[in-house]
């Protein structure tokens, strides 16, 4: 249901424009405003997705709620009416952030075109908004211990530089976190972060995977089809388990970062790729090399900049704030009020060994939510929490 605001002092033109929008759409929900005072006015005790504004008015001009509304509600579309003589100010208006002008008499189908326009756009960015708070919220770093402090000061100081970065850490220590963290601080943020998990794919379908194919490369390559690098174009690609990646495999890879180019499977043209890089592993890559699994050209490329995550052992005193977000979250899953852990369950779960670093703390405190009592305490941990 749009809101919609008319801000328009004569009343006969009001009349029209709203009657042909709520005769578009009876759900729009239409208010009017007879001058520019009132306008900013009612804005400011309503959210509105969309403003239609004339710009000629006595006192407090269209171009003045124009600025009020840019600067105090940027998410809502403002579409500017106007008359003979004000046109240059029309067109002027867009470079000031308005959507779109009319001009008057209104013509039915452009106004209708222009307004649905201005609504979709406003759904977008209200979308994308949405999203992007899920991310954020869903990505969340807790922790305050020097090691994670440390790694959170890398991050702010690689992620606006191209650097490609080695995140290495036992499982489940947040690698992947830390990826997503390095590509939604860099400049790169508006293009996707594409993930390749380098040991979930079979050798022989990992350079079709990253690099795409053309049709007819193989029997079941029935059209065309864009790998990651190209899906990451602008963007960062994390390859993730990257220890587990085949010799051959590797090789193209390493062309591909040497050359910034990749030829898809069954092609014979190059296509340019602009692509941040981001590798993670639980593997010692300088073992590996040894034992010649891995190849060292390729770990020199993609380790210039090292974050080594460490393992949750060795940041007990993370385990508080941990749990408390963790119990929150899944409250917020569960849909009730989060349970609390007294100072005894804490000091139990900080006794345990957590080989599965901070997923299994997850697991554990899920368990607990749903097996323990009203309030989680030490005896609850000693006796749902043992593997
Ligand atoms: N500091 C943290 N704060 C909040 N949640 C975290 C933190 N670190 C990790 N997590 C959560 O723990 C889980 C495991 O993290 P993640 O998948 O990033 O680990 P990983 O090291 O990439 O694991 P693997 O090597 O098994 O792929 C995820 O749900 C992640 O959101």
């Amino acid at each position: 249901m749009a809101k919609i605001l008319i801000v328009e002092d004569e009343k006969a033109i009001r009349n029209v424009l709203k009657n042909i929008l709520s005769d578009e759409d009876k759900t729009f929900e239409i208010d009017e405003a007879e001058n520019g005072k009132m306008a900013i006015d009612m804005v400011e005790e309503k959210e509105y997705d969309l403003l239609l504004c004339d710009i000629k008015m006595p006192g407090v001009d269209g171009i003045e709620v124009l600025e009020h509304v840019r600067e105090k509600h940027p998410d809502t579309a403002i579409i500017m009416i106007s008359g003979h003589g004000d046109l240059d100010t029309a067109v002027d208006s867009m470079k000031k952030g308005a959507y779109d002008y009319i001009s008057k008499p209104p013509d039915l189908n452009r106004l209708l075109t222009t307004v649905r326009r201005a609504l979709d756009r406003t759904d977008l960015v209200k979308e994308n908004k949405t999203l992007k708070k899920k991310i954020a919220k869903g990505f969340q770093m807790i922790g305050e211990s020097d090691a994670l402090e440390q790694i959170k000061s890398m991050i702010e100081k690689v992620a606006p530089t191209d650097a490609r970065v080695l995140i290495t850490g036992p499982n489940g220590t947040g690698k992947e976190l830390v990826a997503h963290w390095v590509h939604q601080k860099s400049e790169r943020n508006k293009q996707p972060l594409i993930e390749v998990n380098c040991a979930a794919i079979p050798s022989e379908l990992i350079e079709s995977e990253l690099f795409g194919h053309k049709k007819g490369a193989f029997t079941s390559a029935v059209k065309d089809r864009k790998g990651k690098f190209e899906q990451a174009n602008g963007g960062t690609l994390f390859l993730d388990e990257i220890g587990d990646m085949s010799l051959s495999a590797q090789a193209k890879v390493l062309r591909a970062l040497q050359e910034g180019k990749i030829t898809p499977v069954g092609g014979d043209k190059e296509v340019k790729v602009n692509v941040r890089v981001l590798a993670a592993t639980n593997k010692d890559l300088t073992e590996e090399i040894k034992e010649g699994r891995f190849r060292e050209d390729l770990y020199h490329r993609l380790s210039v900049i090292v974050i080594k995550v460490p393992a949750l052992n060795d940041r007990k005193e993370d385990i508080p704030l941990l749990t408390e977000h963790f119990a929150g979250k899944i409250a917020e899953e569960h849909g009730n009020a989060a349970k609390q852990f007294t100072e005894d369950a804490i000091v139990e779960l900080q006794k345990i060994d957590w080989t599965g670093n901070i997923r299994e703390l997850r697991n554990v405190v899920e368990r607990l939510i749903i097996l323990g009592g009203k309030e989680i305490n030490g005896y609850d941990v000693r006796t749902f929490a043992s593997k």
